[in-house]
């Protein structure tokens, strides 16, 4: 009898770490799942316990492993994907982080990133990284932990610290401290990395005031990066497949050819095109980025990160109380014609893209008398589709292509009004996957690639299989009235607080 082939995916993200097991098909077999704490240090900052999040990935590969009771010897190789650009600075000669991991969402360094455009480093950053200097990215983030944790910056230029974003610090764990690398992937999400020449970039590191010894090496996306250590599974492993979540996702969405999109709808959305080998300049407030790196090989894309747009709905449940369930609000948004005029803007954190406002602030606008629940969780799921539309928009016209098809997955998609209204608001068709874990497969894939459990990308692209087809039908005066609207609620939200309030 031949031996079955699995790979096991790691998938760490902002609020959980999970393990999902897949087959030689593509299909998962056996999830674990942790939650961990998320830290507010003062309002606008959070952080992670590096440990903490060690633990819960651990965690949840006992409990993945626990349900498919397949032997070790039949996993061939772990993919790594992982909340991007949150920060952890460890010391080498302990392993231990020396401050909490600063988490891609903290607001923190808004005023280092002010300082920096005011002193015309704009397009310096943009240039080189494809990124907008913002306090979302990692660079001003080390910079923060190396000025504000006593002895680190002398430690640094010592060269005893290391810093990573989330995948290199899984993998310094999973190798017993062997190796210290992230991807092409992660490593465009740091502000210190230049896209063109594929190295850390010594001016930007310059400028950040980053020691460049305390950065990982890079390696591809889908290649032998390492192995575990034997105290985790007995025998050693391939790490063979990195990615930031996000990247992983374009990935498992099969969105190997330029022109091809997806749009993840979690905690935040991001939509993500892939632009092939050439790096295409965002004029529109989006971010070029690698999309994964495979024999040396990079691919590109055009990417808009929002910030929040899941979270609405946690919003609503949690501190509005609204609702008991983030199911209920299909049904309540579903009964009533319309939200009677009401905009949600849910700019909690500021906005991502496309308006790069730290100091927005959430609004909602057009209440009247007769405004109740439902319109107001129904304007909270529309605020979800008209900022992707907002990055949709810009990212046909940095790219010069229409899109005329997108793929969706993350936990929010599951809403059919949502996905009905993404559709009609775009005019463009949404298609949803069977497995919506396409993130965790982007990872498998890549490592699965690379170590032969799949030769090429015919049997990938058979793994992928839709569930449903979402078409546009909104009428076209009424869908330009509507996001007319918006773009008027999105002026009521921008530029609400003081740099001081921060
Ligand atoms: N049926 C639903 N309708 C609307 N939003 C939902 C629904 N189910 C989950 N969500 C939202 O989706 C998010 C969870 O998606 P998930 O992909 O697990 O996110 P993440 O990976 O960012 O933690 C939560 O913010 C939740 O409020
Ligand atoms: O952990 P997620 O799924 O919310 O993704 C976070 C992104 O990678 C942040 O850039």
């Amino acid at each position: 009898m031949s031996e079955a082939n699995y790979v096991l995916a790691l998938d760490q993200g902002t609020t959980s770490s999970r393990a999902i097991l897949f087959d030689q098909q593509g299909l998962p077999v056996a999830t674990g799942q942790q939650e961990f704490r998320q830290i507010y240090p003062q309002p606008g900052w959070v952080e992670h316990d590096p440990e903490e999040i060690w633990q819960s990935q651990w965690q949840s590969i006992q409990a993945c492993l626990a349900q498919a009771n397949v032997p070790i010897e039949q996993i061939k190789a772990i993919g790594i994907t992982n909340q991007r650009e949150t920060t952890v600075v460890w010391d080498r000669r302990t392993g231990k982080a020396i401050y909490n991991a600063i988490v891609w969402q903290c607001r923190r360094t808004a005023d280092v990133c002010d300082r920096l455009r005011a002193q015309g480093f704009t397009s310096t950053f943009q240039e080189k990284t494809g990124l907008v200097l913002d306090a979302y990215f990692s660079g001003t983030k080390v910079g923060w932990i190396l000025d504000h944790v006593p002895g680190a910056r002398q430690d640094a230029e010592a060269g005893h610290l290391a810093f990573g974003t989330i995948d290199s610090w899984l993998i310094y764990k999973l190798t017993g401290g062997k190796k210290h690398v992230t991807d092409y992937s992660n490593a465009s999400r740091t502000l210190l990395y230049n896209i063109h020449t594929l190295q850390w970039d010594a001016d930007l590191l310059n400028i950040l005031q980053v020691p460049q010894n305390m950065c990982p090496t890079v390696v591809d996306s889908s290649g032998i990066a390492g192995y575990t250590d034997t105290q985790w599974f007995g025998n050693e492993i391939p790490i063979a497949g990195i990615a930031g979540d996000q990247q992983a996702a374009l990935f498992g969405q099969g969105c190997w050819t330029p022109g091809t999109a997806k749009n993840t709808y979690g905690t935040g959305s991001f939509l993500l095109m892939n632009t092939g080998e050439e790096p295409v300049p965002s004029h529109q407030g989006l971010v070029t980025t690698i999309a994964w790196g495979i024999n040396g090989q990079v691919t590109y894309a055009l990417e808009g990160s929002i910030f929040i747009t899941g979270a609405v709905v946690q919003w609503l449940r949690d501190e509005l109380q609204l609702i008991h369930d983030a199911k209920e609000t299909e049904d309540i948004a579903l009964s009533v014609p319309d939200t009677g005029g009401v905009y949600v803007v849910p700019a909690f954190v500021g906005l991502g893209a496309p308006y790069w406002d730290s100091y927005a602030r959430g609004t909602i606008v057009g209440l009247t008398r007769g405004s109740n629940r439902a319109h107001i969780v129904r304007a909270a799921l529309e605020s979800i589709a008209y900022q992707s539309r907002d990055v949709l928009e810009a990212m046909m016209k940095d790219s010069g292509r229409q899109i005329s098809m997108l793929r969706v997955d993350g936990g929010a998609i599951a809403n059919r009004f949502l996905a009905q209204f993404q559709a009609d608001l775009l005019n463009c068709t949404v298609e949803r996957p069977q497995v919506t874990e396409t993130t965790a497969m982007g990872a498998a894939f890549l490592a699965g690639l690379a170590t032969g459990v799949w030769p090429g990308f015919e049997p990938l692209a058979q793994a992928w299989k839709r569930d449903a087809l979402f078409y546009p039908s909104m009428a076209e005066d009424t869908r330009d009235h509507l996001y007319q609207q918006w773009q008027r609620a999105v002026e009521r939200a921008k530029n609400w607080i003081e740099p001081s309030e921060m």
